[in-house]
């Protein structure tokens, strides 16, 4: 048995906790799978490093409605995936490198959990195990992609985002399922390299965490590009001789030749028998936590997807930001600030938004003043126009809502180009308490640059507030 000052599990976020602050203590770092967690190996960095070829093929297909003389071709999926897992690979055994270099921390190669209270017995890699207790626990375990029971499925090969961005041959044809952040993004990545994408939605809409609007926009834009289903489940799925087919409940059937289940993800907690920590979690499996990260169970804190309800990285870097101060600092204890967490899409076009949604402020009785304004009636929105390669009006636009009883911004909704870029002003603005005529009018906006469209709906609800 061996103690530690310290123990973390997960090497996510969680390995960002642990720094020369910790000198002198003794800590140990358990992570099951490679180093650096979701984010750096199989999420954010990976799927944005997947959507900047995707734009740049959109824009290539773009070009010729600008007078450039452009075409797009699709891409090269092996030199696009050797390309992002090449660096972030490396990256990832640099990271563990450089822990395991440092004095004072052991990084255990395993799977964790608990056999009573900040007691742990770790499953290492090369067979052996090991039992640990320790002052402090963080728990940093993160979320998995939630694998439906679909009928069938055990038959056929398919994929969440943990492996879909490694393929080893691009597949023709692609089934998504699941319209959310990964379903949006992903089908956005596999429809500009040349692929034929069939995503299937239960709900209404896409994104449909988004402000209806938005998301209506969105799934109007997109269902332009490729096939979406919505208000449509699959059943079951079955194998053909050129792949998989995807049996759906409207009774159609789709064959591709690669399948994507993208339908949500859920906590690790319940792989690490938290009762007998006594670390309590909610119905969904999220571990829960009070507004200094502690969880029920003394000296055990818990971080990031573990026990968020909004399972982003900029969420779970700013947790463990306060967790590792609380570590530090018992008597000082910082406080969880998770006011105004934003979100963006970076599907084609993007979407970011902070604040509430049209229809929640409405159902908390908000006296609600609300702007809208598109992109294409700004200077730079003129240049942009054309990035419709449809005809129509793009759609993009910025909506603001403002609380009539304070003056202040409660919700900002982007869809458009940059929007995850321009929503920053917003954000700044509900964080530091900033009055929307301030923000309109009590600083230069650069002209003609993107940025005149937040201007001219702040503008617009500055002038709602005052009518
Ligand atoms: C495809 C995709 C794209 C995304 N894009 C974005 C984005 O653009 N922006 C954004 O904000 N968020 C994005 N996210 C979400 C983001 O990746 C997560 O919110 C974030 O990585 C969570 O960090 P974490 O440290 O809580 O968990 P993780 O990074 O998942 O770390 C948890 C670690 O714990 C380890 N672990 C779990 N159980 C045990 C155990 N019992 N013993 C030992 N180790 C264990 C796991 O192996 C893992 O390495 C994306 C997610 C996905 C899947
Ligand atoms: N840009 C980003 O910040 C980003 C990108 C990717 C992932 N993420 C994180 O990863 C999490 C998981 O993403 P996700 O897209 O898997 O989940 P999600 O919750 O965003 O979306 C899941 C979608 O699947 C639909 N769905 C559920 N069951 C279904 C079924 N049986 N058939 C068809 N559709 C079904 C839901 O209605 C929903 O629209 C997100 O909540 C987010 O926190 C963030």
């Amino acid at each position: 048995m061996t103690h530690y000052d310290v123990v973390v599990l997960g090497a996510g976020s969680g390995n960002t906790v642990i720094d020369k602050s910790f000198a002198g203590l003794s800590v140990a770092i358990v992570e099951r799978g490679p180093f650096g967690g979701t984010c750096l190996n199989r999420g954010c960095i990976p799927s944005k490093m997947l959507i900047r070829p995707a734009d740049v093929v959109d824009a290539a297909a773009d070009g010729p409605r600008l007078g450039a003389r452009t075409s797009a071709d699709g891409a090269d999926w092996d030199a696009v995936r050797d390309r992002v897992f090449g660096r972030l690979d490396e990256v990832s055994a640099d990271g563990r490198a450089c822990r395991e270099s440092l004095p004072g921390v052991d990084l255990l190669s395993g799977t964790a959990r608990f056999t009573g209270p900040r007691a742990l017995s770790v499953e290492l890699h090369d067979g052996a195990t090991v039992e640990l207790t320790a002052d402090q626990v963080v728990l940093a375990t993160g979320s998995r992609p939630v694998v439906p029971d679909i009928d069938g499925l055990d038959q056929v090969e398919h994929h969440t985002s943990d492996d879909v961005m490694r393929l080893e041959t691009f597949p023709r044809r692609i089934g998504v399922v699941g319209g959310g952040y990964i379903g949006a993004e992903l089908a956005h990545v596999f429809a500009a390299y040349g692929a034929t994408v069939t995503q299937v939605e239960s709900g209404e809409a896409l994104i449909s965490n988004q402000d209806h609007d938005i998301s209506q926009t969105f799934t109007r834009i997109v269902s332009q590009r490729w096939d979406v289903r919505l208000g449509t489940s699959l059943e079951r799925v079955s194998r053909a001789a050129g792949g998989t087919v995807m049996h759906l409940d409207d009774g159609s059937e789709v064959e591709v030749d690669a399948l994507l289940l993208a339908i949500g993800r859920r906590p690790n907690g319940d792989l690490l028998d938290l009762d007998r920590a006594g670390v309590e979690t909610d119905d969904t499996g999220r571990i829960l936590v009070d507004e200094h990260q502690r969880t029920s169970a003394e000296g055990v804190w818990a971080l990031g997807d573990a026990s968020s309800p909004e399972p982003l990285k900029h969420v779970a870097n700013q947790d463990a930001r306060v967790v590792k101060h609380n570590l530090l600092h018992p008597d000082d204890l910082r406080v969880s600030d998770h006011r105004f967490v934003p979100n963006a899409v970076f599907a084609s076009p993007q979407v970011a938004a902070v604040g509430l949604t049209e229809a929640e402020a409405r159902e908390q009785g908000l006296d609600l003043a609300v702007a809208r304004h598109e992109y294409g009636d700004t200077a730079f929105g003129w240049a942009l126009e054309a990035d419709d390669r449809h005809g129509e009006a793009a759609g993009y636009l910025v909506k603001l809502l403002a609380d009539r009883a304070t003056g202040r911004l409660v919700g900002a909704h982007l869809l458009g180009p940059q929007a995850s870029l321009l929503v920053q002003p917003l954000i700044q603005a509900m964080s530091f308490d900033q009055p929307v005529a301030d923000l309109a009018r009590g600083q230069y906006w650069i002209h003609p640059a993107l940025t005149e469209v937040v201007e001219n709906a702040l503008l617009a609800l500055a002038g709602e507030l005052a009518g």
